[in-house]
This record gives C-alpha cells, structure tokens and sequence, in this order.
C-alpha cells in the first residue's frame, strides 16, 4: 500500500477493501446455508455472518492501524479478533485521492471506526428462505426460524429475492466524535457482472461507487420494516408523506436517499446504533445531506458515547427536508424519546 497517501485516505482505502472481503464472508456463510442465529435480545439477532465479517474487519484494521480504537457491533471476546480473514489490501481508486487540507493532520489516536459488520440482520435471515428452492423445504426452515410472523413470509414469498438487497457492510470513521469517513457495501448489489457494490464518501471530497439521484418530486419516506412501534408510526404520520417505503437496515435507508429513491428517513426509536449510523452519516454529509436525532441534533461519536441512538433517527437529502421533517415531529414525541 502507498505510505505517502494521508493517514484517513489509507483508511478509507483500507475499509473499502475490507468491507468487500466481508461482504464475501456474509455471501459465503448463506450459500452454505448455515446461519448459527442466536437471539440477542427482544428483535435482536446475531449470525454466524455477523461474527465472521466482524472478525475480519477488526483484525485487519487493528493490525494495520494499532492505534485506532474501532467498536463493532458484534462485542464479545470470541469475535473480537482473528488473522484467519486477514485483509491487507487498499481500494486504489481511493489511495489516489487527492487529500483536502482539512483531513491531513489526522492522527490515529484521534480516530474511532464504527463498525457494523451485517446492517439488515433480520432481512439477510429471512433471505435464507428464498434461497431454499423446494417449497416444503423452505415451509419447515420457517417453522424453525426464531423470528418470521406469517405477515413477513407472505410478504417474502412476494418478494421473489427477498431483501437481500438490503444487506449492508458499514464502517464509518469518525475524527473529534464527527463522522468524516464511511463506506457502505451491499454485497447482494446485483451488477451486471459481479455481485456487490462499495458506496464511500469523505469530508470535502464527495462520494463514490454509485450514480446519486435527485430527490423524487413528491416526499417519499424510508423506514424500517422490521423494528416498528406505535411512536415510530405516529412519526411516519406527521409527515404527510406521499408514500413510505419500508426496508431493512440503516445504510440501505441511506442508500435510498442517496440515489434518490427517498428524500427523508424516518425512525422515531431508540432501536439504532453509532455502529448503524456513523457510516451513513459520513457518506450522507459527503453528499449534502444531514442524519440527526428528531430533535434536530446531532450524534457524538467518541468512544465513550454511548451505542444507542436514543432519540431516534432523522436524515434527509439536504438541509431544506431536513428542517421540514423536525419541525413536523410534534413536541410531545419528541419529549416521550428524550425522556
Ligand atoms: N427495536 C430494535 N431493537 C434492536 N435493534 C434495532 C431496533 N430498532 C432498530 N434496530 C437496529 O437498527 C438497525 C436498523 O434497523 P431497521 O432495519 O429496523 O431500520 C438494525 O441493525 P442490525 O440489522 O445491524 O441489527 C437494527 O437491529
Ligand atoms: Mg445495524
């Protein structure tokens, strides 16, 4: 790897790389079709995916990059490290960035990476019963799922692919607990000749690796499909929104506005992580757009924060939507959250 680059380009340069190999871990473990779910808490859950990209995102950032602390969503001795993935490469694309002065004295003890080795966790479990062919095969794999209402599996058996397409890999950088870097890989991404995408943006450099879009002409809203509740619906409300779209995990909702699929994103919850939102904060603000609570303030992203995102999530493609969304959020909902 180039030495002369800047330390945060290397970085981002070193996480797309990574974010790939991962990407082809989570792809590897459903086509072998053994998820090992285990139930984390209440609409929580952990694969053998999750653990395994975790493992090689750690170990091959720690050991190129000692000094930076990274905190992944998958915390537990175990999976804390392992040199079996061990990632050594560095997108080339990005080492050949021209750095901004703003990013160049970055040190590594003023760095914390976010990591959420499997954003879409119920959408990529529920994408293993599409890949069962045999009818009655899939029927029994749902019996012994731990989290599949009947709604949900009509709505798969709908769905054709499932959501897989909602999977993501997300690693974001944050300097002076500000996210600046972030890299969102989708490894279900279907290209015409190679499976997954790696979407990257950086402070004051732009983004990369898909065509944005302009926000649709009418307010389409994204949210979850998985984690709802009476606050986060009372929400979606207040919007007025012409349509909203429901799907899986942080960064595919931040993908949608990015490509102009939706222009706001919406999740009055305290369901969400630093690990879920620094990436696609970074590459949001790269762009021009804005990820707050639903008060309108910012997330902190030093290593001591703490991991939920307790007032909830409000993004949006530019400044304008933004204010829009938090001035709709009525008082009282805001006061329930922040309680
Ligand atoms: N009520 C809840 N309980 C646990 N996790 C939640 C949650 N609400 C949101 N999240 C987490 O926030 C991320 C985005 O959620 P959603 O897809 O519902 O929008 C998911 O990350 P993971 O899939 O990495 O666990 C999800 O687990
Ligand atoms: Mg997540």
């Amino acid at each position: 790897m180039s030495q002369t680059a800047p330390l945060i380009v290397r970085l981002l340069a070193s996480s797309v790389s990574v974010a790939n190999r991962a990407g082809k871990i989570v792809r590897d473990i459903m086509s072998k079709g053994e998820l090992g779910i285990v139930e984390k808490g209440k609409d929580d859950y952990q694969t053998e995916a999750d653990r395994s990209a975790q493992r090689c995102i750690i170990a091959s950032l720690s050991a190129q990059y000692p000094k930076v602390r990274i905190i992944g969503e998958e915390d537990g001795n175990e999976i804390q490290s392992s040199h079996e993935f061990l990632e050594t490469d560095a997108d080339k694309e990005i080492l050949s960035l021209e750095c901004p002065a703003s990013l160049k004295g970055i040190k590594e003890e003023d760095i914390v990476v976010w990591v959420d080795p499997l954003d879409g966790t119920a959408e990529y479990t529920q994408g293993a019963l599409m890949l069962k062919r045999d009818p009655w095969e899939r029927w029994k794999m749902y019996l012994t799922h731990p989290f599949i209402s009947m709604k949900w599996y009509l709505s798969l058996l709908h769905s054709k692919y499932g959501f897989l397409e909602h999977v993501t890999v997300l690693i974001g950088i944050s300097v002076n607990e500000k996210p600046i870097g972030g890299v969102i890989h989708q490894p279900y991404f279907k290209n015409e000749n190679k499976m997954g995408r790696t979407i990257w943006g950086l402070k004051d450099v732009g983004v990369g690796g898909f065509t944005p879009g302009n926000p649709p002409e009418s307010l389409i809203i994204t949210t979850t499909r998985s984690h709802s509740n009476p606050i986060v619906e009372n929400a979606l409300q207040v919007m007025k929104a012409a349509q909203v779209l429901r799907v899986g995990g942080a960064g595919y909702k931040v993908l949608q506005l990015l490509e102009g699929k939706a222009s706001i994103y919406v999740f009055a919850s305290p369901g969400c992580k630093k690990w879920d939102t620094c990436a696609p904060e970074a590459v949001l603000n790269a762009a021009g757009g804005k990820l707050t609570d639903v008060l309108g303030n910012f997330y902190k992203y030093g290593a001591s924060e703490s991991r939920p995102n307790k007032t909830g999530v409000l993004a949006a493609v530019n400044d304008e939507l933004h204010n829009y969304a938090v001035q709709r959020i009525p008082q009282e909902l805001k006061d329930k959250l922040s309680a």
